[in-house]
């Protein structure tokens, strides 16, 4: 469904994302691991046709996320690591402007818009401007703006990162029942826990490059079967550590 090839971002001589190639399957929840400044959201970015490429190319169902950018978006639900709203639209008009924007009538619009506030808690919430809401309302918000088009696929960039435990949890909530009904997740966090919930497979990026993929049974590798994610995950990246200049 997603397929990375030989995919790459450089600025000048510092390589962002290193060649990636990598097939995420129709129905996966592939998680997008690595620490804070490892290439994850460049790589999302060149995904959603946003950035250019150096080098290689991703595709979507087929399509190439740079050169078919638009149709690729018909096919996808994306969160931005910072949703970003227009600030004087309520968050209900928000949610039918986006639906509006994927060619759905007016009243078709306004039930999809209905039906998401209320599955979010944000019903009321609905009537005040999104540039009042809390950081938890603006990811719900982004991520019910990701969903009114009913995506094949979700592309999520540290969808619970600054969330307190409830609205965490309501999300990976949500998320689990996109994955239930068979929504391919691409889902970047450093948050191990959260993947831990959620993912069928994960990857590891660090310094740009995926250094490690597979399910968490075959990461634990040869650490103890016990592993979690977390042990798993220092041990990778200390491996692969830089060395000192
Ligand atoms: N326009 C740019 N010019 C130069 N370097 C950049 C540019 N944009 C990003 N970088 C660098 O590319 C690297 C990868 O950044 P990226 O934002 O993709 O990391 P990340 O894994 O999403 O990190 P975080 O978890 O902190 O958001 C970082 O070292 C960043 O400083």
């Amino acid at each position: 469904m997603i397929e990375f090839q030989g995919l790459s971002k450089t600025y000048g001589a510092f390589a962002a994302v290193k060649p990636l190639s990598l097939r995420v399957r129709r129905g996966e929840v592939f998680g997008f691991l690595g620490p804070n400044g490892a290439g994850k959201t460049t790589t999302i970015r060149m995904m959603m046709g946003i950035l250019v490429p150096s080098a290689g190319q991703v595709r979507i169902a087929g399509l190439d996320c740079h050169a078919d950018a638009a149709a690729v978006k018909s096919q996808v639900g994306y969160l931005p690591d910072t949703p970003i709203f227009y600030d004087y639209l309520r968050g209900r008009e928000i949610l039918q402007f986006v639906a509006e924007m994927h060619g759905y009538p007016r009243a078709e619009a306004e039930r999809r818009a209905a039906r998401l506030l209320g599955e979010f808690g944000l019903d009321e919430a609905g009537e005040e401007f999104a540039v009042n809401y809390s950081m938890g309302m603006k990811k719900k918000l982004g991520l019910a703006c990701a969903l009114i088009h009913d995506p094949a696929v979700l592309i999520l960039d540290e969808p619970i990162n600054g969330l307190d435990p409830r609205a965490a949890r309501d999300v990976q909530e949500r998320l689990l029942a996109c994955a239930a009904a068979g929504c391919t997740i691409f889902v970047s966090t450093h948050l191990l826990d959260m993947a831990e919930k959620l993912c069928d497979r994960v990857g590891i990026i660090h310094h740009g490059e995926l250094i490690a993929t597979g399910t968490l049974d075959e990461l634990r590798g040869d650490a103890s079967a016990a592993a979690s994610l977390e042990e798993v995950f220092l041990k990778i990246t200390e491996e692969n550590r830089e060395p000192a200049p």
